[in-house]
Parts: C-alpha cells; structure tokens; sequence
C-alpha cells in the first residue's frame, strides 16, 4: 500500500487532533509516509502540533510528523491535503452571528447572513490555498471541510472549473447516519443512504439495509415516538441537543424525507431567532467550551509528555470521515461517502452548476455519485432558492458587487425583507473590511 504525504490546512483547528488521531487508528487502510501542519497562526499551531509530536511518537513513530508555517514547506510533494481553516477565527465568527440577531435575523455559522458573511472571508484564503497547492503539488487531491462548504464549494468550481482533486466534504450526513444507528440499535456502517440536496441543506429520501429493507420509515416513527439526539449526546454542548430535537418538530410537519439539522434554521428562522440569545451566541459556547478544553488538554499532555488515556481525541465522525474518504480514493476502495459534487444530471430537475450533496462510490478517479432522478417542487423550489443565494454570494464577491451581496440575502429564507437585508449588509460590510473585497 502506498504510503501518502498529507498536509493538514488549519494545523491548528480545534478539529486537528481528532484527525491526528483518525490517522493513528486508520493506518491499515490509509498509508502514511508524512504528515504536515500548517496554519498561518503560528502559536495556535504549535500546541496542536507539540501535541501532534507526542501522539505519533507513540502511535506510528514510522511516520515523519512536523508543523510548519511555510507555504513552501507544507504544500510541496503532497498527495492529500486536508483543509479546515476558519479565515478570521472565532472572533469573526462571533460577529457572524451577533449582527444578524441585532437586526432580528438569524445568527448562524454557515446559514443565512453569517454564511455569507464567513463565505465572503473563506473564499479569498481557499482560493490562495488551491493556487499554491497547485504550483507545489499538482497532483495532489484536496479534500476540504472549510465552511460554508456550500459556497467554498460553489467558488472553487467557479475559479478551478477544470480541477477534477478538490472535494468538498461535511461530516454532518454521517454523524445523521451513525446517530439513527444509535437510535434503532442497528450498524450504521451497513447503511446504504440515498440523500440529496446542497451542503446544509438535504435529505435523506432511504436508509437500506443490507438485506435491502429500508429502514427510513422506522428511523421516523422512532423519532417522532421518542425524540432525536446525536450520537454523541453525551460529548455535545446542550445547543446541538436543541438541534437534533428539532428532527422531530421537522417530521411533523414535513414527513417525506429525514431532514439534514441544519434545515431547521430555514424552516423556522423566526423559531430560531426567538430562542437566541444575541448576547451569547454558539461562538461564544465554543470558544468557552471545545476551544478552552482542546488547547488545555494539549498543553496538559505536552506537560505530562503522553497521549495515552486522553480524552482530546474522542473517536469523532469529523476524524474517521476525512481519513477514510481519502483511503478509499487512495486505494480505490469505491466506497459509499455523501459529499458535495457539481450535479451535472445527477438530480434531473435542477441545473448542473449546482453543487449537490449526494451519495457517491469514491475511488481513484474521484466521486462517481449515483443518480437520484427527479425530485419534487417543494424541494426543488427550496434548493433553487438556496442555490441563487450562493451563486449570488461568489458573484459578489468576484464581481465586487454590492447589487448582487444584497440580491444575494434579500433572497436567503432566513432573511427575506430588502430593507432588513441592507441594514445587515452594511453592518457586515464594516465589520469585514479587512477580509472582503470592497462592493461597489
Ligand atoms: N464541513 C464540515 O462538516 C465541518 C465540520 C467541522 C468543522 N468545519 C470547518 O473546519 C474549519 C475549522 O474549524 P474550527 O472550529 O476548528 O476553527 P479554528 O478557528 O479552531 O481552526 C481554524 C484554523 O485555521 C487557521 N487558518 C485561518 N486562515 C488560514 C489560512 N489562510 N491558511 C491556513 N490556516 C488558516 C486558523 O489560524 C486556525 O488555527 C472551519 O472552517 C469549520 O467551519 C467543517
Ligand atoms: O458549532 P460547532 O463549531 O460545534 O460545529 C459546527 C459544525 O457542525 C457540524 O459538525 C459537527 C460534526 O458533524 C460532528 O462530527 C461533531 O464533530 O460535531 C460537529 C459540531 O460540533 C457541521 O457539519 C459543520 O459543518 C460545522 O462546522
Ligand atoms: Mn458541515
């Protein structure tokens, strides 16, 4: 089996050692020559990475594990990077959430304003990183959690329309995927999920199992019996149990398909506003929470100089996806991951610029995604609208176009209104003005 080198992109992400450790545990399917960290915040890398030094020492001390800060160094001669940069930190994020809620709109990461606004920052930095990966390691096949993926996804396929190695990737499918196992006492690894729509933004239409039953129905008649939480429940912060509730307010009353989270924000955006507090928001849990806990039990390891017994890397969907995604590119293993591709007739009745979230077999030439066929007007109407507010969104950003920034949240369900959508914008513009173009 080949042994690959990989650089992580955003070395010091509180997601990092979770990866790390993905990569000890996966070594069997997934060869490791060298791994690289690389974030250009240097002193956040270099607890991650001390840490990093001490886990592979123990674990695979066969592999080279180093952290660096330069471009030239990180992306040279590398057959995989794994992104996960957050441009402008948590700080940025706060602000993200907490404009939008001054005005009475919904604060989200990756949804509505703050998506665009975080979009906005990610797509200058993911396009950089694409162009030096490029010079350094043409070859190389990026698999990128960067958020909002549903618009890094979108720029990348408007700026490299013809590099076939990014791939775009969201852990949220398949956490859904282990947390119905949990939830019906089945192996979600024997699941044969049919799901579409845009990252954020889908369904699960049938959940087969491996003698063909599909268990779909049974996973909604359990939640709607008892209630919905993530499989990790007891790791999970009380907002993301809020979250995995509201599966069931969503089958009430859409009881077609299983529903991504992450449509509850658009199905019941004035809910969500009205239960947040725009003085605390998921920024300021995490940062308190993950953030504070990550980097302390880093440095407590570094101090006690073992990893053994740690409870920094918890075996997480985040880890195992990205590590496994690439082994079954590697190896040609053509296994089943939803992951985000340009849609190109896989659902019939949208456009093929669209960048769907499918199932798709993985191997060495990449995504091979199966055909979903037609899909219905209630979803097709949403996924269109969802889809012009991100094509907007790059438009904006590579035009500079303040028109197009403000067509672009006027359309977004979770903002509507014109007049609210400027007040937003331009609270956004000012507070961006050192990671946006300037819109005209
Ligand atoms: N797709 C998914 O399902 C998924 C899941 C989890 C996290 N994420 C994303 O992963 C990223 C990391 O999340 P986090 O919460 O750990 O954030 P974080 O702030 O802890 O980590 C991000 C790191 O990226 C670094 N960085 C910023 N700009 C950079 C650049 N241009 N080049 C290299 N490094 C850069 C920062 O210094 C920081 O260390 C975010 O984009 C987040 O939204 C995506
Ligand atoms: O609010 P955060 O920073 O905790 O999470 C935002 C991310 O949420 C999803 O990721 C899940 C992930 O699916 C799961 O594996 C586990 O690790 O928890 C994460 C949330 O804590 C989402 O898919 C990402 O895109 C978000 O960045
Ligand atoms: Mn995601």
């Amino acid at each position: 089996m080949k042994k690959n080198n990989i650089v992580l992109v955003g070395g010091g992400s509180t997601w990092t050692p979770g990866i790390l450790k993905a990569l000890t545990t996966h070594l069997t399917s997934f060869g490791l020559n060298r791994v690289t960290l690389y974030d250009t915040d240097g002193q956040r890398q270099e607890v991650i990475g001390e840490f990093g030094k001490i886990l592979f020492q123990e674990e695979a001390p066969e592999v080279d594990f180093r952290y660096t800060t330069d471009k030239e160094v990180a992306y040279r001669d590398v057959d995989f990077v794994f992104c996960q940069m957050r441009t402008g930190g948590y700080p940025m994020r706060e602000q993200d959430e907490k404009i939008p809620l001054s005005f009475g709109v919904l604060g989200q990461e990756t949804c509505g304003p703050g998506g665009f606004a975080y979009g906005m920052r990610s797509i200058r930095d993911m396009v950089e990183m694409v162009k030096e990966v490029r010079r350094l390691s043409p070859e190389a096949w990026i698999l990128n959690y960067t958020n909002p993926a549903a618009i890094v996804a979108l720029a990348l396929d408007s700026y490299f329309p013809d590099d076939q190695r990014i791939l775009n990737i969201c852990d949220q499918p398949v956490n859904l995927l282990r947390s119905y196992g949990r939830l019906i006492e089945a192996d979600y690894t024997k699941f044969e999920p049919t799901y579409f729509g845009l990252n954020h933004f889908g369904w699960f239409t049938h959940i087969y199992d491996e003698n063909g039953q599909d268990l779909a129905p049974q996973i909604k008649d359990t939640i709607l019996n008892g209630g919905f939480r993530p499989v990790d429940a007891e790791q999970r912060d009380q907002s993301w149990l809020d979250t995995y509730a509201m599966v069931e307010d969503m089958l009430l009353d859409f009881p077609e398909y299983l529903p991504n989270t992450y449509l509850q924000y658009y199905l019941y955006p004035e809910y969500k506003v009205s239960h947040s507090n725009p003085d605390y928001t998921r920024a300021n849990e995490v940062m308190a929470g993950r953030e504070k806990n990550v980097f302390g039990e880093c440095r407590d390891i570094v101090a006690k100089g073992t990893a053994k017994d740690s409870h920094v890397v918890h075996n997480d969907a985040h880890g195992d996806m990205i590590v496994e995604v690439a082994a079954s590119i590697a190896n040609n293993l053509r296994q089943t991951y939803i992951v985000i591709v340009p849609n190109n007739g896989i659902v019939a009745n949208l456009p093929n610029d669209v960048m769907i979230e499918v199932a798709a077999s993985l191997g060495i030439n990449g995504p091979m995604p199966y055909a979903v066929g037609q899909i219905e007007t209630f979803y097709k109407g949403l996924i269109e609208g969802q889809h012009a507010f991100e094509k907007l969104t790059v438009e904006a950003y590579r035009e500079g176009s303040y028109t197009k920034a403000l067509q672009a949240l006027t359309l977004n369900r979770t903002v509507v209104d014109g007049k609210k959508a400027r007040k937003v914008l331009d609270a956004l513009i000012e507070a961006n003005r050192a990671y946006w173009p300037e819109l005209t």
